[in-house]
């Protein structure tokens, strides 16, 4: 194990099976018919037996968002510039990008962390610079990063994970900015699944049908260097992904261990959350799944979680988007689930 991820074995918190039994039964007594409100008493079941209380609510909600740049754009993956990575960390702290305005409208905290972006942009209001590197290495040519590069990665994903819990989030939400991290994100859940590239690999950005092709032939190289079938999930997250996906991990897992309920985003949180899987097992049952994203490898990531995400609404963007646009049904699950009469207090007869 490499020093200072020991943590990494460390139990999750058990799921109160009483506290989710108990929601089950109240829900049977609200006045519907018994099943009526489909996964929203699913979301209220489930998130009581892991808030462990009878008032389950997503409230408050942190937003852990981190930026990171991949050397792997050299090689022409996406169809963006590797500044932007830079350029939308200053546009989401100045509350200008998509993120800012949902984390803004739900009433959210958010918090932003460089964890290594190509150029040093200095300080920047409302970012934490906890830069790992100037960007990953390329990995069409070596690894991501070192060793103690992942262990830094992992733990700052960790320790804003601990700092949520102590202020009292009862939702955590992960969400990434960073230039070809679809192409990271693609490799990695192919050496996770054993599938080739041209199973996962889809236009990111927004890549035209040769550049997806390119973009696969890379994947492939990538694979054929490091993702050896014996590499444990930790030596493939070193080798295929970034800084952003591995302080994810970290943070997945430090939820799980924590008692913190996580809602996972689209392609590249939820290739962060497989490898947390692969890792800890355990850390599935503390995973809900916001959204469908149209990054086309996303559907056998689902798959491969056996997750069934909640809307499906063609996003592809990235920074933790889909999850805020699913907090709205968190909340209205548990505001029914709260709020709602029972058969015994309306007068409605049950049969
Ligand atoms: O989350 C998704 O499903 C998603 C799908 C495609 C692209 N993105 C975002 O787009 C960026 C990566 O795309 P690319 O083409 O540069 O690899 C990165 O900043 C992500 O947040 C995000
Ligand atoms: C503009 C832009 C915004 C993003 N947000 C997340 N990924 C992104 C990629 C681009 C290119």
């Amino acid at each position: 194990m490499i020093e200072g991820l020991r943590w990494i074995s460390q139990p999750c918190l058990p799921i109160d099976a009483m506290a989710a039994d108990a929601a089950r039964r109240r829900q049977d007594q609200l006045t519907k018919p018994r099943g009526s409100l489909g996964r929203l008493e699913e979301i209220a079941i489930r998130l009581a037996g892991l808030q462990g209380t009878p008032t389950p609510s997503p409230d408050p909600v942190q937003i852990l968002l981190f930026a990171a740049d991949h050397g792997v754009a050299a090689e022409g993956v996406s169809a963006f510039p590797q500044t932007v990575t830079n350029q939308m960390v200053r546009n989401i702290a100045g509350g200008g990008a998509a993120i800012s305005v949902l984390a803004r409208a739900l009433d959210a905290r958010m918090e932003i962390t460089d964890l290594g972006t190509v150029e040093d942009p200095g300080p920047i209001p409302n970012v934490r610079s906890e830069r790992i590197g100037a960007g990953t290495g390329n990995i069409a040519r070596e690894p991501a990063m070192t060793d103690e590069q992942l262990a830094a990665a992992m733990n700052a994903g960790r320790a804003a994970t601990e700092r949520a819990v102590d202020s009292g989030a009862r939702l955590l939400i992960c969400g990434e900015m960073g230039i070809a991290n679809t192409t990271a994100a693609t490799a990695l859940a192919c050496a996770l699944l054993d599938l080739p590239a041209a199973a996962l690999v889809g236009p990111g950005t927004g890549l035209d049908e040769p550049g997806v092709v390119r973009k696969a032939e890379v994947i492939t190289k990538a694979l054929a260097i490091h993702g050896s079938s014996d590499r444990t999930p930790l030596d493939l997250l070193a080798r295929l992904s970034g800084f952003e996906l591995a302080a994810m991990v970290g943070a997945f897992i430090t939820a799980a261990q924590r008692g913190l309920p996580v809602l996972v985003d689209g392609f590249i949180v939820s290739a962060s959350a497989l490898a947390a899987v692969r890792m800890q097992p355990e850390v599935r049952d503390w995973l809900l799944f916001s959204h469908g994203s149209a990054e086309p490898g996303h559907r056998r990531i689902m798959a491969a979680l056996d997750a069934d995400p909640l809307l499906d609404l063609g996003l592809r963007l990235g920074e933790a988007s889909g999850a805020a646009v699913a907090v709205p049904l968190l909340r209205l699950a548990c505001a029914l689930h709260q709020q709602m009469a029972t058969f015994g207090e309306a007068g409605v007869s049950e049969v």
